[in-house]
């Protein structure tokens, strides 16, 4: 792992109009890692990735590569950073291949076409994620889930390492969701860095090397999936009875019911 971290967060605050969001944010991203992101519903997860984004006005410290964030144009954080958002729609009619096309525009110059390597670029993101029979279909008429996967290739296709990812596995179906988790884990062992938001502990002590816990905008828990994912966590953010097994080795969590199970 490098010493400098990609992303340095410090004393990151952050309010909408009067409505303070995130306070006291420090968190640094290093090469190579998962991190998972947890956190009640409203708790700041998304914000967070946004501010990561330059997408609204930062009230602290973020660096990316030791530069401060807000010395980078939209498209220099594009050659760093991959988004995936949890929702996407688009007002045009574009064509799956088009839409991972998108992914190379920080890589053009402006009014440049996309050139025979762009496509080929688009072409091999699909096929890695194994959807290039979607590569014709318009976008708008996908499923949930098939849309998840486009803006993945989209991702791939934009040549960087560094994937910021909110609820990846919002919409997709059991399989497509252990596929998805084990997608990462994969591009992970190629050298990729993910952070990553989820609702799900068990998806995250599958595939995470370092867990963050958030509740009220702040960061309650940062570290080892296995030290940070316990039953008292689980009450104190979620409200809610789990026990923390291990099967196979590793550490799941299984809820309880309060009543039982009938
Ligand atoms: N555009 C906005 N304008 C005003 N308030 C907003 C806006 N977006 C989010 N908020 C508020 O900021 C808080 C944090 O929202 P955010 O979407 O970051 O939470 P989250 O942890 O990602 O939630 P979830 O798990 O439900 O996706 C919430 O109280 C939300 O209502």
């Amino acid at each position: 792992m490098e010493l400098r971290p990609l992303i340095e967060i410090k004393d990151l605050h952050f309010s909408y109009k009067n409505n303070p969001v995130l306070s006291g944010i420090n968190l640094n991203l290093y090469k190579g890692e998962v991190i998972s992101l947890l956190g009640p519903n409203g708790c700041g997860k998304s914000t967070l990735m946004r501010l990561m984004l330059k997408l609204l006005p930062a009230y602290g410290s973020i660096t990316l590569h030791d530069r401060e964030l807000e010395n980078y144009s939209h498209k220099e954080i594009a050659s760093h950073i991959a988004y995936i958002p949890q929702y996407h729609t688009v007002p045009f009619n574009y064509t799956v291949l088009e839409m991972v096309l998108m992914g190379r525009v920080s890589k053009l110059s402006i009014f440049a076409s996309p050139s025979a390597y762009d496509y080929e670029t688009a072409h091999n993101a699909l096929d890695k994620i194994g959807i290039l029979d979607l590569k014709d279909r318009a976008f708008s008429e996908l499923s949930g889930g098939q849309k998840q996967l486009v803006l993945l290739a989209r991702a791939i296709a934009q040549e960087v390492t560094v994937f910021l990812m909110d609820e990846p596995v919002n919409g997709l179906d059991y399989g497509n969701q252990i596929r998805l988790l084990e997608l990462i884990n994969e591009l992970n062992r190629e050298g990729y860095t993910f952070l990553k938001t989820t609702h799900y502990p068990d998806h995250a002590l599958l595939i995470s090397s370092r867990i963050i816990v958030m509740r009220g905008g702040k960061i309650i828990a940062d570290g080892a999936p296995d030290k940070i994912i316990t039953s008292s966590i689980i009450e104190d953010v979620y409200g809610i009875n789990a026990d923390i097994i291990t099967h196979d080795r590793h550490k799941r969590c299984v809820p309880i019911f309060a009543q039982g199970i009938k």
